[in-house]
């Protein structure tokens, strides 16, 4: 199933100065399950293209469909509910709450979206996105006993337990080092498993690679990447038998 297809998408930004447009006719289809890597220079207009697709701002033309249906000129309350029912966020810095544990911050997400839910079924949910991002054990730590890596899949289960569409995740490894950020990329690809679509921003060519996907922003357009060609193989010697 397509879950979001930008057609033509338009972005002028209007600062002190002249004003600039970052985005230039964005073109994307992510379906369901799938998983595209968005890479461009900094300063090209990846954040504010994360920001259009999850709603949190809204761009000057061109089409933008959310699971067939379009969403280009939705009004601003019923784009609210939209974001927060369709998309889970993932950022670079993790934004929870010191003086609450790994479960607490987690649930906070389920109180501010839906209400609340009754306890068990809300304790349910939370500890099954801590299951899905394994750190399930962790449930009552708080972030100061957690290492960058762990708070962040808290986060990433945040973002996961309303059952999201897509995940947005702009820099999620950002603050990590490399063996962390693998394992951050790996949490997120496991939620596509389950029909999620991702779309990550990032400027790690090698976490970018593992997608299924790999589009750059360039002059306010995506393009495809290609994969890099495979290393020429060296021809087997001849068995010479005497
Ligand atoms: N609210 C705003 N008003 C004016 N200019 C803005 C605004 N937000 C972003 N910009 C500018 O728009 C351009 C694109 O910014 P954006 O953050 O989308 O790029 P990016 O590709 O995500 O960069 P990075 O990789 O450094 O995070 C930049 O030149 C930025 O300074």
């Amino acid at each position: 199933m397509t879950l979001i297809e930008l057609d033509g998408i338009t972005k002028t930004l209007k600062g002190q100065q002249k004003p600039r447009t970052i985005l230039d006719g964005v073109d994307l289809t992510v379906e369901s399950g799938q998983s595209v890597a968005i890479l461009g220079r900094s300063g090209s207009g990846k954040s504010t293209l994360l920001s259009v697709i999850g709603l949190f701002d809204r761009a000057d033309g061109g089409r933008y469909l959310l699971e067939g249906r379009d969403i280009t000129r939705l009004p601003e309350r019923r784009a609210a509910a939209l974001r927060s029912a369709s998309f889970g966020f993932v950022f670079q810095r993790f934004f929870l709450l010191k003086h609450l544990t790994a479960a607490q911050n987690v649930a906070m997400a389920l109180v501010n979206g839906q209400g609340w839910l009754p306890r068990r079924r809300r304790r349910a949910k939370v500890m099954a996105a801590l299951e899905q991002v394994q750190i399930a054990h962790l449930a009552k730590q708080r972030p100061a006993k957690l290492s960058g890596g762990e708070q962040q899949r808290v986060a990433i289960a945040r973002a996961l337990v309303r059952d999201p569409r897509v995940l947005l995740a702009d820099e999620p490894t950002g603050a990590l080092d490399t063996e962390t950020g693998n394992l951050v990329i790996d949490a997120l690809l496991a939620a596509t498993e389950r029909g999620c679509g991702l779309i990550l921003v990032t400027h790690d060519r090698d976490h970018a690679a593992k997608m299924a996907r790999v589009v750059r922003l360039t002059d306010g357009v995506l393009a495809p990447v290609l994969p890099e060609p495979a290393a020429p193989t060296v021809p087997a010697l001849p068995v010479v038998h005497s």
